[in-house]
């Protein structure tokens, strides 16, 4: 089987090129399954969140698979991602909640602590809060800040690297202007429907390592429209899947493994786990890669609009 590679970070450590995804899964049997068979399938990188609500049975899988392999696997051997949540945006919250992940997982560090949106929320009303006008409250504290909390975890030990999540170009370059440990990597949406090719550009140029969410497209969104269209089953994708003796989502992952981003699957399902594993062995030609551009682009799945009155909103 060949191995998932890495991709190296600015600060010179290493991100598997290929993770998993964990969103929209909270029931604790299933999780555990699923992380226990995406180890077994070579999976060493997960993708969490505090808001997830999740995190206590992700880490309770890779700490059993780590105590039961006799020393042939160690903390050292995963990779780590979690994300401050927007209510957690002043300095003492970005610290209170990457404690309370940490908790939650059983770990002593993070490999990646990331700010999920730019956007901070009210704090100490819930995860979500919603005012009169239906939309997110906002508080008045600038991302900058909360990075600047973000390096301190650093100081501290408590997460190898920093990044960011949801952040377009101007975001970037005041982080990039103002910060003093530069972020490693920027987590947005990427998949056929929404190539985000501007803020890639970009970001490769900086040296940021561009994380794709969403990359099958969310088929498992709460929001979901019968008249979305679906990457999986668009018809490039299942002629390419045809010729190379593929899935559509293994297609998918190779197009983007080799626009040089790291790729995120959700799945619950073994199967689907192992199978999203098998995309290292097979290239798309140049001419196949270009076929992509065929794609009705600017399909956005993660609008987050109730969030798009904040002064921080980062989408157009
Ligand atoms: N930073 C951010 O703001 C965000 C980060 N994320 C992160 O990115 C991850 C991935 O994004 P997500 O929204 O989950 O969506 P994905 O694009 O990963 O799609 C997940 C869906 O695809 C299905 N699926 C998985 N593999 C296959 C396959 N081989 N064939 C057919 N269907 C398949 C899954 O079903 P099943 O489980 O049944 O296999 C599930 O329904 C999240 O889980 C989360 O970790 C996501 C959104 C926002
Ligand atoms: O990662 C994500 C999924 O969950 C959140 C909503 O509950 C999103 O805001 C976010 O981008």
């Amino acid at each position: 089987m060949p191995s998932i590679n890495n991709l190296k970070f600015s600060n010179g450590l290493e991100i598997p090129s290929l993770g998993l995804g964990t969103y929209k899964e909270e029931k604790e049997d299933v999780l555990v399954d699923a992380v226990k068979a995406a180890i077994k399938s070579g999976y060493r990188h997960f993708d969490c969140a505090h808001i997830y609500f999740n995190e206590q049975h992700i880490g309770k899988a890779i700490r059993d698979t780590i105590a039961e392999s006799n020393g042939a696997l160690k903390r050292e051997d995963f990779f780590i991602t979690s994300k401050c949540w927007n209510t957690y945006h002043s300095r003492e919250k970005v610290h209170l909640c990457l404690d309370q992940i940490l908790q939650r997982l059983g770990l002593e560090y993070l490999d990646l602590y990331l700010i999920h949106w730019p956007m901070g929320f009210k704090e100490d009303a819930g995860d979500y809060p919603l005012g009169e006008d239906g939309k997110m409250i906002p508080s008045d504290i600038h991302y900058l800040d909360t990075y600047k909390a973000m390096e301190e975890c650093v100081r501290n030990g408590k997460t190898k690297s920093i990044g960011v999540s949801n952040f377009n170009i101007k975001q970037l370059e005041d982080v990039l202007a103002n910060g003093e440990i530069k972020p490693v990597c920027n987590q947005v949406e990427v998949n056929p429907l929404f190539q985000n090719a501007e803020l890639i550009e970009f970001c490769q140029k900086k040296n940021i390592v561009v994380v794709a969410y969403a990359p099958l497209g969310a088929p498992d969104r709460a929001w979901l429209k019968t008249e979305d269209p679906v990457p999986l089953q668009h018809p490039i994708v299942l002629n390419l899947a045809k010729k190379h003796n593929k899935s559509p989502a293994q297609i998918i992952l190779r197009w983007l493994l080799q626009r040089g981003l790291v790729v995120i699957p959700k799945s619950v399902n073994p199967t689907r786990i192992e199978e999203n594993s098998k995309i290292f062995d097979f290239n798309l030609s140049s001419e196949e890669m270009t076929e992509f551009k065929n794609f009705r682009d600017q399909f956005r799945f993660y609008k987050f609009e109730v969030a798009d009155k904040h002064q921080f909103y980062p989408f157009e």
